[in-house]
């Protein structure tokens, strides 16, 4: 039986994000993690979907890698990554034998395997669903939006870096949210300046703010800018929190403001 907006596995999910960006290594699973963690420090509950069938790293993020996925009556049991059960996860890294094999899969294969993700995971009552996707927008996100648009509200948080902006690969992803009346919650500028190690000093490596002008352009809310911080890379490698651990640093002030902006974008 098909799953309906009211009995099915997100009914009791109150806000879904996607996360999209135009091409990969701009910090898609990063944000998608670490906003993840903020908005649990700010006490909401929290799922993570990864649907980035060719590279699921959230597990590795969260250190959550090798963690068994049972099945329920209703599904699949996500995974908690937090002792207080505030922050569940479900990957594709969960299932796979080898880590590389969703890697050659056929297109029709992904879809069927997104579409189960949204239908059968069991998560229970959550604030936010923070959904990582494929980088640039391809079928994968087709059937991740076809599966979730019945549980609205549904919103997107497109990230992307500032030498990526000048390229048009997130112009290419704002046409994609307009063409499939997907409402965008706003741009995330990431490894915007970097952080010194030495003395948290941010420097603008690249030229920043194109993120913020891009979002003026097309009318639609800026998060803020989020620098590149060598503590936040380590901790991502390490699966530690960075939020918790880091609270003085430049990158967690941009997070959590990040993380605040979302709240009031997205109401009960
Ligand atoms: N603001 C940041 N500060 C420090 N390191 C970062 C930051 N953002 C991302 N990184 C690092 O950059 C690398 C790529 O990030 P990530 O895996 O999140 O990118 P992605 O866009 O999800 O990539 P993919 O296209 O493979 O899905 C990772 O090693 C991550 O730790
Ligand atoms: S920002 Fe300051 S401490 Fe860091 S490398 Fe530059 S001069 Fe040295």
């Amino acid at each position: 039986m098909e799953a309906s907006a009211e009995s099915g596995n997100l009914a009791g999910v109150r806000h879904i994000i996607l996360i999209l960006s135009g091409k990969g290594g701009v910090g898609k699973s990063t944000i998608s993690t670490e906003l993840a963690l903020a908005l649990r420090h700010m006490g909401k509950k929290v799922g993570i979907l990864d649907v980035d069938l060719c590279g699921p790293s959230i597990p590795r993020m969260l250190r959550a890698q090798g963690r068994a996925v049972h099945q329920c009556d209703g599904g699949w049991v996500p995974v908690f990554v937090d002792q207080e059960q505030s922050v569940s996860l479900m990957s594709v890294g969960f299932l796979l034998e080898k880590p590389d094999e969703a890697v050659v899969w056929r297109g029709p294969k992904k879809n069927a395997l997104i579409k189960q993700f949204v239908s059968d995971v069991a998560w229970g009552q959550l604030d936010y669903l923070v959904v990582d996707t494929p980088p640039g927008t391809s079928d994968e996100h087709m059937a991740a939006l076809d599966a979730l648009r019945p549980y609205s509200p549904l919103g997107a948080v497109v990230v992307t870096t500032p030498q990526a902006v000048s390229v048009g690969d997130v112009r290419r992803e704002l046409t994609f949210c307009r063409k499939t009346g997907l409402r965008v919650i706003g741009i995330v500028e990431n490894m915007s300046g970097f952080v010194c190690p030495h003395c948290t000093e941010c420097t603008n490596v690249f030229s920043r703010g194109g993120g913020e002008e891009l979002a003026k352009h097309a009318g639609v809310p800026f998060l803020g800018s989020v620098p590149l911080d060598p503590e936040l890379t380590r901790c991502l490698e390490e699966g530690r929190d960075f939020i918790q651990e880091f609270p003085q640093s430049p990158a967690f002030h941009a997070l959590s403001a990040i993380a605040q902006k979302i709240l009031k974008e997205t109401p009960a």
